[in-house]
């Protein structure tokens, strides 16, 4: 019989949590009375049209959504409060040169930039909410994550994991209980989405486990230490006691896994709010579903090949590639074989943007990384194989005439940099891109529920209406 879990926390540990929380507090009113003085005095203005093009065509481009943490340009890429990813290296507290995804929650859900001793109280927040649940998950999540087939795909793990948690909703049971209201929506939700966010370690630590070691724990968590740091743990990436060191990789090599891991995680976050994962959290978000099951519906976005699924479509392209070719310094070989895949009707993994149209300066941070490193890569093909494809693919994109971005997105380089250190599961790149990109539409969330945005409920029309439109129109 399942044993209930006790409801450990009805809402975030007090201390720590404050910090981040009377910040916000601070800066509620103004954000609101904003807001309302755009409903009350502005509603009528036009800002776009909507052409039956986009109505078929995906919505592309349609400005339709209220999204505060970032902005995307299709030729600078995506700004975070207004900062580049470059700016973001330079002002926000990190490690190594890099910033932390910490430093990242504070900015997105303040505007501001945090210092050292803010950040730090993020890290302090996700210790205590583990500590709270004594470094372990929920039981009732880790009796159901016990139970999965180990052949279930990890993304399905990871969106089963957060339906469970959503067991253990605070915003969910005190709805229930009739004891919140919409002006204080906002504060479970804040609650809950700092506790999903914390537990992802344990849940992608479990799921990993899962499928590498039938669930026997790679490594635990390290109360003083930064997420991503228990992240990799969790993954069998560190030592000292903490994880297995499961490829016995080097002190430096486990140190640059831990970088690699906080820089993936900084910049995955958010990608303005109509990416799939994003605009999907908030749809479901808009019913007021709990923060849980919002993120796994996300989470089942982020799972399609077309977008986070990628990831993993980019790494197996690149290995079956590399073991077609042979000499990967043959490029008329490589541009056959990239043709061979465009006739037949194939996309290429890891190229294209519905907005973009230059190279993801996300998968130049990705290069970058690697330019810094250059003896670890010296001797792998496959970072070869992947930096050659990015000079080579785009001109035959363009040759082929059809997409409207030919350049690298943020997918072509991540997986095949944590294949080079030992994550070798292909399936489970992307539930690592699920763990950063919980950030930025749970944040959204929660000033979703602080603004007191609506449901979301668009007109949808049927081919004969459209028909009949499109002639009336046009006469
Ligand atoms: C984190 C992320 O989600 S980043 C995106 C990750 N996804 C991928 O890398 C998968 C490969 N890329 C793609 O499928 C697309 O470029 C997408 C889904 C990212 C964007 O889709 P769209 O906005 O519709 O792209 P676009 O307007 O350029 O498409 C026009 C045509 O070019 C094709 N096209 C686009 N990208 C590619 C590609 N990489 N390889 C081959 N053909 C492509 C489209 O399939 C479409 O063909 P169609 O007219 O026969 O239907
Ligand atoms: O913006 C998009 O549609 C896809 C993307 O790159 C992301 O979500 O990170």
């Amino acid at each position: 019989m399942l044993k209930r879990f006790n409801r450990l926390y009805s809402s975030v540990p007090s201390s720590s949590s404050s910090a981040l929380k009377d910040k916000l507090k601070e800066i509620i009113p103004l954000q609101r009375s904003k807001l309302t003085n755009l409903k009350k005095n502005y509603s009528n203005v036009k800002i776009d049209d909507i052409t039956i093009g986009s109505i078929i065509g995906g919505m592309r481009g349609n400005q339709s959504m209220l999204w505060d943490g970032t902005t995307l340009s299709a030729i600078d890429g995506i700004k975070f409060k207004g900062l580049t990813i470059k700016q973001c290296q330079t002002f926000l507290p990190g490690k190594n040169g890099i910033f932390l995804p910490e430093s990242m929650i504070w900015l997105l859900l303040t505007g501001s930039i945090p210092t050292k001793n803010e950040t730090q109280s993020i890290i302090l927040l996700f210790n205590e909410i583990l500590q709270k649940q004594n470094n372990c998950l929920p039981e009732d999540v880790d009796l159901i994550m016990n139970k999965l087939p180990l052949t279930m795909h990890p993304m399905t793990q990871l969106s089963i994991g957060l339906e469970c948690l959503s067991n253990n909703s605070s915003f969910a049971k005190l709805y229930r209980d009739g004891k919140i209201n919409k002006k204080n929506y906002w504060d479970s939700t804040f609650d809950d989405s700092m506790i999903l966010i914390a537990n992802l370690p344990l849940l992608i630590g479990k799921i990993y486990s899962n499928i590498i070691s039938n669930g026997k724990p790679l490594g635990k968590i390290n109360n003083s230490m930064d997420w991503s740091y228990n992240i990799c743990s969790m993954l069998g990436m560190n030592s000292n006691n903490d994880s297995i060191n499961k490829n016995n990789l080097s002190n430096e090599q486990l140190n640059d896994f831990n970088n690699l891991m906080r820089l993936y995680l900084g910049i995955h976050v958010d990608h303005e709010g109509g990416n799939v994962s994003a605009h999907a959290t908030h749809l479901v978000g808009s019913t007021l579903a709990d923060p849980f099951l919002s993120y796994a519906s996300g989470i089942n976005g982020l799972a399609g090949p077309l977008h986070g699924l990628a990831a993993q479509e980019v790494v197996r392209f690149l290995i079956n590639l590399e073991k077609d070719i042979k000499d990967i310094n043959n490029n008329e070989i490589i541009e056959n074989k990239i043709w061979e895949l465009l006739n037949s009707n194939k996309v290429i993994p890891g190229y294209g943007h519905a907005v973009l149209r230059k190279p993801d300066p996300r998968f130049n941070a990705m290069l970058e990384f690697v330019e810094q490193r250059p003896k670890e890569f010296l001797n792998d093909s496959h970072i070869q194989l992947m930096q050659k494809l990015s000079n080579l693919v785009p001109s035959i994109l363009l040759k082929q005439g059809k997409c409207n971005n030919p350049y690298p997105n943020v997918d072509a380089a991540s997986g095949i940099l944590f294949y080079h250190y030992g994550i070798k599961e292909l399936l489970f790149f992307t539930v690592i891109f699920g763990c950063s990109r919980s950030i930025g539409p749970l944040i959204q969330l929660i000033w979703d529920r602080i603004y007191g945005l609506p449901i979301e409920r668009p007109k949808s029309l049927d081919l004969k209406t459209l028909e009949k439109l499109s002639k009336s129109r046009i006469s």
